[in-house]
């Protein structure tokens, strides 16, 4: 599911620039299977560049899922000042990870993420254009090191264990957990967009609405005096909590998200039929699915996902990745880290 091309990418405005601030001490955390195994090289051609103007660059190649994580934490608590992630959505997500406490909350504030896109969707950096590698080192180096928000999401593994995980572009309930499970599963050598296109026919032609109570902020924790605790019982279809704009390589879901406001933007899917659901994902593609009849939009700092019945299977992704299912809550970070992006 996924209009890269044909959807408008505006480059985000950012604070004026100043004198560029050095990256510090930098560790990078490649992981070369990203993007079928493109981001090697791609990092490849940059490394020489990027090792002048950082002299005494650190590079990690990562072994195995999970372990950019582990390598940023290491770094971190070696004393790195910045942190450059190459990869997808998938490889940031776990460098989120390594700043974080087991809590959530950003052990390493002074420190940065930077990140260069060399994944196969790279939803997150579509909000300040795409571009070839070399062009986003450049914008990289120039950049200014600003603060930004990311989520916290509590949640039920596929295991039935309860995890905390950070993200820091979207995470969503219901179908979409559906189709990402479906596009990481799937083999077929097909481009980031057209896996994300089949995935999602196939997931919607198998999904099912389900009874869910959403909560928005004071909502949650609420102890109901009599009857059910406030917030809505919707048959849910999807649930967006975006920090970012894009996700499911290219689908423009939060058009007007910022990630530096101190809010999520919400966008809640209910009762919507699996025929009007895939006529409004051309509407998708370009932002405009916002008014739409079944689409509520909201803004919040919590949102919380529970389903009615105990043996309903609501699966969750979080930036890209299918990581469990509901019951489920999300949290913001406001302005928690700092970020330099390419
Ligand atoms: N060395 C490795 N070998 C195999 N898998 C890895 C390795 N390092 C990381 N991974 C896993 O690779 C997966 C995909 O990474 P990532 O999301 O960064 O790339 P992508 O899927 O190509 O890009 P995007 O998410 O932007 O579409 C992640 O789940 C990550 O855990």
């Amino acid at each position: 599911m996924t209009a890269a091309a044909a959807s408008p990418s505006p480059p985000e405005s950012g604070p004026k620039p100043g004198p560029i601030e050095a990256l510090g001490k930098t560790t990078a955390i490649i992981n070369p299977m990203a993007s079928s195994g493109a981001a090697k090289k791609r990092w490849e051609q940059v490394r020489e560049v990027l090792e002048i103007q950082f002299p005494g660059l650190d590079a990690r190649y990562t072994e195995e899922p999970g372990h950019a994580s582990e390598l940023c934490r290491e770094a971190l608590e070696g004393g790195a000042d910045t942190i450059l992630s190459v990869g997808g959505d998938g490889t940031t997500n776990e460098v989120l990870a390594g700043f974080v406490d087991q809590n959530g909350n950003n052990r390493f504030p002074r420190a940065t993420l930077a990140i260069l896109a060399a994944g196969t969707g790279g939803d997150f950096q579509r909000m300040f254009g795409r571009g070839r590698i070399q062009r986003q080192v450049e914008r990289l180096v120039a950049a200014q090191p600003r603060l930004i928000d990311y989520g916290l999401a509590r949640y039920t593994d596929v295991d039935g264990r309860l995890r905390t995980r950070p993200f820091l572009n979207v995470a969503s309930v219901g179908v979409s957990g559906e189709v990402v499970r479906r596009v990481n599963q799937s083999n077929a050598q097909l481009g980031a967009t057209f896996k994300y296109l089949v995935g999602t026919l196939k997931g919607v032609r198998i999904w099912r609405n389900v009874q869910v109570m959403i909560q928005h902020d004071d909502e949650i924790d609420t102890v109901p005096v009599d009857g059910e605790p406030p917030g809505r019982r919707v048959d849910l279809t999807l649930g967006i909590v975006g920090n970012g704009q894009y996700f499911g390589a290219g689908m423009w879901v939060c058009p007007d998200a910022k990630i530096d406001d101190g809010q999520f933007d919400c966008i809640e899917v209910t009762g919507m039929s699996r025929t009007k659901l895939t006529a409004t994902l051309a509407k998708v593609f370009r932002g405009k699915h916002l008014r739409t009849k079944g689409i509520a939009h909201h803004h919040a700092t919590r949102v919380a996902f529970t389903p009615i019945s105990d043996d309903a299977d609501v699966p969750i992704e979080i930036d890209g990745e299918q990581v469990g299912r509901l019951p489920a809550r999300f949290e913001l970070k406001a302005g928690a880290l700092r970020v330099r992006i390419g």
